[in-house]
């Protein structure tokens, strides 16, 4: 199925509520039952990775999938290995692509037994729960921080609490201080000294919580924003202090002609006239938001050049790879100057095909590509609905701000 997306007058009017937040759902899913808690937690994502981790820890079998969803697969291998049973932990094809061994190792130093059941280093995994005695860890930080928040996450709930130690480069380190947080609000003292992370044996407060809204999927409309002609849309839902690193984008879209404004009536977006010339930026603190900002940046005609993306190539797809072939077929050379690396210098090359973005089974392809709907509605994106992975009513609310959508 493809999705042709279009607007009459290409005003962007309105307002939405943001979904909730996956990776806070899927911190405050563990959180509970590493503290047998039925409390509730309000606003829970519905989107398939938060589903997908509720199903596993609320099932009744031993075999569980988590299909594309990294946070399910990473903080489930941590929960599992200390609870007593045998487990089998697989995912979607590109989860058996998507490493596992720096978070494999760590939990094995601490006494679990967890091994490879295909590929060496690669989900699938076995897990023999088993009572964790481990207290001190070292680990590389330079992959993914999944890892380390897996760890932290079931840190209090160790015989002798666990230090942490990282190695080398921290990445997306926002989504640890995100877990910490997470846990502060949950009861949990820690001490995060230079690279080390020290969390003594506690127990999490059992208490009801809310997730807030988004960052994330509140990118994509600030995209739409910026490539408007005109347009006021409140975001209902999202915190302006949040735990979320993605927040950060407000000063990225300023940039790029989007205005940020928190009102009693709640907080808006609007064009401003201010543009930069080159967008200049490091995305290691915001991973999931360097698409967005590559095809905004183009088509707004910024040439740009980012970095800090050392670790796009192994998330959903390999988004290097893919935001290079996607936005070739609309005429943009983007070139990788290193590893980690993507620009444009706003070389152009002629197109003639029908354009139809692929997805590569990744959410923020679909969603990034949306808003290029503004300038370029006969453009058409393959198999949107993708979208699930994170913002399942993600169409459903662009209908609702006046878009039409086409299928075919
Ligand atoms: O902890 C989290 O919730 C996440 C951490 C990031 O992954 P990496 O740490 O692998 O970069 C991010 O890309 C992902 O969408 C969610
Ligand atoms: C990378 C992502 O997710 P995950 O690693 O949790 O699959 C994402 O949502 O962009």
């Amino acid at each position: 199925m493809q999705y042709s997306i279009s607007k009459k007058n290409n005003i962007i009017e309105g307002r939405i509520n943001l979904p909730a937040s996956k990776s806070i759902s899927n911190r405050v899913q563990i959180i509970n039952a590493l503290s047998y808690s039925f409390e509730p937690i309000k606003n829970l994502s519905t989107c398939d990775d938060s589903k997908v981790m509720q199903e596993v820890l609320f099932s009744n079998t031993n075999v569980f999938d988590v299909g594309h969803a990294g946070t399910s697969m990473r903080f489930l291998t941590a929960y599992l290995s200390k609870i007593l049973g045998e487990w089998t932990l697989t995912g979607s094809d590109r989860m058996k692509e998507r490493p596992i061994s720096v978070l494999v190792d760590a939990l094995n130093s601490l006494g679990a037994q967890v091994s490879y059941l295909e590929k060496e280093g690669y989900p699938p995994l076995k897990i023999l729960g088993s009572n964790l005695t481990g207290e001190e860890v070292s680990l590389k930080g330079d992959t993914s921080s999944q890892y380390i928040t897996a760890l932290l996450l079931i840190a209090p709930t160790l015989v002798n609490g666990l230090k942490i130690k990282l190695e080398g480069k921290i990445v997306s380190r926002s989504y640890i201080e995100m877990t910490l947080n997470i846990m502060k609000e949950f009861g949990i003292e820690y001490e995060f000294k230079g690279n080390e992370i020290f969390v003594d044996k506690q127990a999490y407060k059992v208490m009801p919580y809310t997730v807030e809204g988004d960052w994330s999927g509140a990118s994509y409309w600030y995209a739409f924003m910026a490539l408007a002609p005109k347009g006021k849309l409140f975001l209902d839902g999202l915190k302006k202090n949040s735990f979320q690193g993605d927040s950060g984008l407000i000063e990225v879209f300023e940039k790029l002609g989007v205005k940020t404004n928190f009102s009693k009536r709640g907080m808006y977006i609007e064009q401003s006239n201010e543009v930069c010339k080159k967008l200049i930026f490091d995305f290691i603190e915001m991973p999931d938001l360097a698409q967005t900002f590559a095809v905004v940046s183009a088509l707004k005609n910024i040439p740009f050049h980012f970095k800090g993306l050392e670790t796009l190539k192994i998330k959903e797809t390999n988004r290097i790879a893919a935001l290079i072939d996607e936005l070739a077929k609309l005429g943009y050379v983007l070139h990788e100057p290193k590893e980690g690396e993507l620009a444009w210098d706003g070389e152009m090359k002629e197109v003639t095909e029908e354009i139809i973005i692929k997805t590569y089974h990744d959410h923020r392809m679909a969603m990034s590509f949306a808003p290029i709907a503004m300038l370029r509605p006969e453009i058409k994106i393959d198999d949107p609905m993708v979208v699930n992975k994170s913002y399942p009513n993600f169409w459903e609310q662009l209908k609702e701000v006046g878009f039409h959508i086409e299928e075919s």
